[in-house]
């Protein structure tokens, strides 16, 4: 690669003993990183000190890779590539014994470094030692995107194509047939599976995968699965006896009798594997030793409170000093991914003529998944493609062509903020990570060769860094998670559980649950709690929904609550353009605000759709400053919330149009969901809580943000140097008091 000439401004931040343009031997870097260790002859081994025999080592120098082209017919050359990459995995020496293993115990905790073969290899070893028997092999990701890349790569592997024999299932996505035997699924999905069909009865083998993250989903699943194994395993005769004893005689009987035993296997990067087993009674605890690829560690020198500016200084040293390879760089939020796209973007455009060229491409969950897919196709001749990523990139996925990541050592976790409100709210903070993390984060470089991987912090910092996060149970709103449960029969306080929630973050669950109707003041489920529970959404917006027939507005409700559910945000800001966005917004301004603002796009966008091309839709959307991916991904979301609809017998074609009233009914609809999230104005031009403390201001980025309402609705709070209400529309202060448990406070 020809070297820039001047990079100005650009010094170097590492050590002098170990500087970008010089690799650090690996010996050294394995006594720096622990978790960096060869592949030995003895690749795995049993934590009871039983050695596993494996056959066959992992030494071999393989070359360069192809790259896996996505859901890309195989051709033979390819097919035959795939099928050596999978034979020089260190797992494959071992896969007698992992699969023996799992034979043998209905639950196994592995743990394997990152790139050690175990979420592609294990569930397809599984499946040819028929350990699924007529049953599926489910394994979860915490994320969305990894669970249909890691389906993408595995039907590559299978030579066949997602959605047949390897599918997926994510919110409001799934490739599934009923040729289906390896299903990669969030693990989210796989709990609101359990709410129609509690034993799991599809599959034979669930594998909990990163297990470490601790999600809220993978908790109760584990707390789930942990009940189902006593029930699915249980020799048939305690079956019957115990189906005998609830007096559900032959029914429960037979069902279990016909289910294939249940496996759990439970894999994680980290070494933490003694909590895993202990809550499963002593699982058995296999270690899979090695990675294919090493990967050199760098630190800096002195801690880089700028992060975004040492990433990008780093990224154009290892532009201009380093070898061809694509650089990852872990951001912890957009935010900080726009700048940093906008800085790259524009030093890059000055580089000399004969210098490769920059790609930049943001990845993070607000991005549709279309946009998201992006990041896997291959780099064009002569650029470099730079990732600018949040944690959504850091575990499970393979990259094609990442040979360099940059760790900033942030992140953004999600967090209740119960202190500063009363009634409580998730909000997002930027937070550093932790080790496990920055393992994984360095694990992304040496998926298809060796990697480097330079963290913006020293190596003191890194030490001091907790070993894993703080599992989501213990500092996340619990709404619908108690929801589900008691859907389940279940009481998240009587769960059991590896770490119990705080008794106050369940009951805020209990009285949003209260409020919303779906529990009833002794706190049993209603009727009108199972049929929130059978949407694929956030209580209050399901309880918004529900509201909506009563009032004859199910096509307006389902029309704003599939844009609010939407993983994009809907208006796009510009700012070289700003005035331009203003006017084009304004265009669709509605005076109440917010929600009926976004009904007034609906009905434009789908005019459009039905009068011009795609070309022309995608132009359309790019003059109004609208994010046509938002819009799109709103339909799909529509077209699934439109069949729960017809399951609950739901007549989602019953509208308001521009009748008299409309406005009134849609935002009384709105109220009944969004009840806690309703503020009154005070003397002083703020807003208060109805239901709790909090004083807020209206976002800047809505269009009440000038006005002076006597109440409002909001469908978030954010908070930055202020507590901001998100998603914000006016309403009298009467639809708050229709609320009946709502009515003495606003007396
Ligand atoms: N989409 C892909 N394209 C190219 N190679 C891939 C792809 N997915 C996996 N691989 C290859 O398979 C290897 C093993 O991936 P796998 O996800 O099974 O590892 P793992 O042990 O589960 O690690 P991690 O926990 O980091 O995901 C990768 O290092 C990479 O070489």
């Amino acid at each position: 690669m020809p070297k820039i000439a001047a990079l100005h401004g650009i010094s170097n931040i590492y050590s002098k003993h170990k500087p970008p343009g010089h690799a650090t031997p690996r010996k050294r870097a394995h006594k720096r990183e622990h978790a960096w260790v060869d592949v030995s002859d003895d690749d795995l081994e049993v934590k009871s000190s039983k050695k596993l025999s494996s056959k066959g080592t992992n030494k071999s120098d393989h070359g360069p890779r192809k790259k896996a082209r996505l859901s890309a017919p195989p051709g033979p050359s390819f097919k035959e590539s795939l099928h050596q990459q999978r034979k020089q995995l260190p797992i494959y020496s071992g896969k007698d014994a992992v699969v023996d293993m799992i034979r043998e115990n209905d639950v196994t905790v592995l743990i394997g470094e990152t790139g050690s073969g175990k979420t592609t290899q294990v569930p397809q070893y599984l499946l040819e030692a028929g350990l699924s028997g007529s049953g599926m092999i489910a394994i979860t990701q915490p994320r969305k995107v990894a669970a249909t890349s890691l389906a993408s790569r595995v039907a590559s592997e299978q030579s066949t194509s997602v959605g047949s024999l390897v599918g997926y299932s994510v919110r409001f996505d799934e490739a599934c047939s009923s040729d289906t035997r390896i299903k990669y699924v969030t693990d989210g999905m796989l709990v609101r599976e359990l709410l129609g069909d509690p034993l799991l009865s599809r599959y034979s083998v669930v594998i909990v995968d990163e297990a470490h993250e601790r999600t809220l989903r993978t908790d109760l699943l584990l707390a789930n699965l942990k009940t189902l194994l006593r029930t699915r395993n249980a020799p048939t005769s305690a079956v019957r006896e115990g189906a005998k004893g609830k007096g559900k005689g032959k029914g429960k009987e037979r069902a279990s009798e016909k289910l294939n035993p249940l496996k759990v296997v439970i894999m994680s990067a980290t070494l933490e594997a003694e909590k895993f087993s202990k809550f499963f009674g002593g699982a058995q605890v296999v270690y899979v030793k090695g990675r294919q690829h090493p990967v050199t560690i760098y630190h800096t020198k002195t801690s880089q409170p700028d992060y975004v500016d040492a990433a990008f200084r780093t990224f154009f040293q290892i532009h201009t000093d380093r070898p061809s390879g694509d650089v990852l760089i872990f951001l912890p939020g957009q935010e900080d991914i726009e700048s940093l796209e906008k800085s790259i973007q524009l030093y890059a455009n000055q580089l000399p003529k004969d210098a490769s060229g920059v790609l930049v491409c943001p990845m993070y969950a607000a991005l549709p998944p279309s946009q998201q897919t992006k990041i896997f196709s291959p780099t064009p001749a002569g650029m470099r493609k730079c990732i600018l990523a949040t944690n959504i990139a850091e575990t499970s996925i393979t990259i094609p062509g990442v040979k360099y990541v940059i760790d900033t050592g942030k992140c953004k976790e999600k967090r209740y903020l119960a202190k500063h409100t009363g009634t409580g709210f998730d909000t997002l903070l930027t937070r550093d990570i932790t080790q496990s993390s920055a393992v994984q984060r360095a694990g992304r470089a040496g998926r298809e060769g060796k990697g480097f991987c330079f963290r913006l912090y020293t190596e003191e910092a890194f030490n001091a860094l907790p070993i894993t996060a703080e599992p989501e149970i213990l500092r996340c709103t619990l709404t619908s998670s108690v929801l589900q449960l008691r859907c389940l029969s279940q009481n998240l306080e009587e769960l059991d559980l590896m770490d119990t929630p705080e008794e106050s973050s369940i009951a805020f669950a209990l009285i949003a649950l209260v409020l919303l109707g779906a529990l009833d003041n002794r706190r049993s489920l209603t009727p009108l709690g199972r049929k929130m529970a059978a949407f694929p959404l956030e209580p209050p917006l399901a309880r918004a929904l529900l509201a909506a027939p009563e009032l004859g507005c199910t096509s307006e409700v389902l029309a704003i609550v599939s844009v609010l559910s939407s993983s994009s945000s809907l208006f796009v800001n510009s700012h070289d353009a700003r005035d331009a966005a203003a006017d084009a917004r304004r265009k669709f301004r509605h005076p109440s605000g917010d929600h009926l603002t976004i009904l007034n796009v609906v009905r434009a966008y789908e005019d459009v759709a039905g009068a011009e091309s795609k070309a022309g839709r995608r132009d359309w959307c790019r003059k109004m400053f609208l994010n046509e991916r938002c819009l799109a991904e709103a339909v799909n979301i529509r077209a699934q919330l439109r069949d729960v609809c017809e399951r609950q017998q739901i007549d989602w074609r019953v509208g308001v149009g521009d009748s008299q009233g409309a406005e009134s009914a849609i935002l009384r609809a709105m109220v009944q969901g969004l009840v806690q999230n309703t503020a009154f104005l005070q003397p002083d031009g703020s807003y208060k809580q109805v239901m709790g403390h909090t004083i807020l201001k209206i976002h800047p980025s809505s269009s009440l943000v000038d006005k002076k309402v006597p109440a409002i609705i909001y469908d978030e709070l954010v908070y930055t140097t202020h507590i901001y209400a998100r998603g914000v529309s006016a309403i009298p202060r009467n639809f708050i008091a229709e609320v009946p448990l709502l009515k003495q406070r606003t007396r």
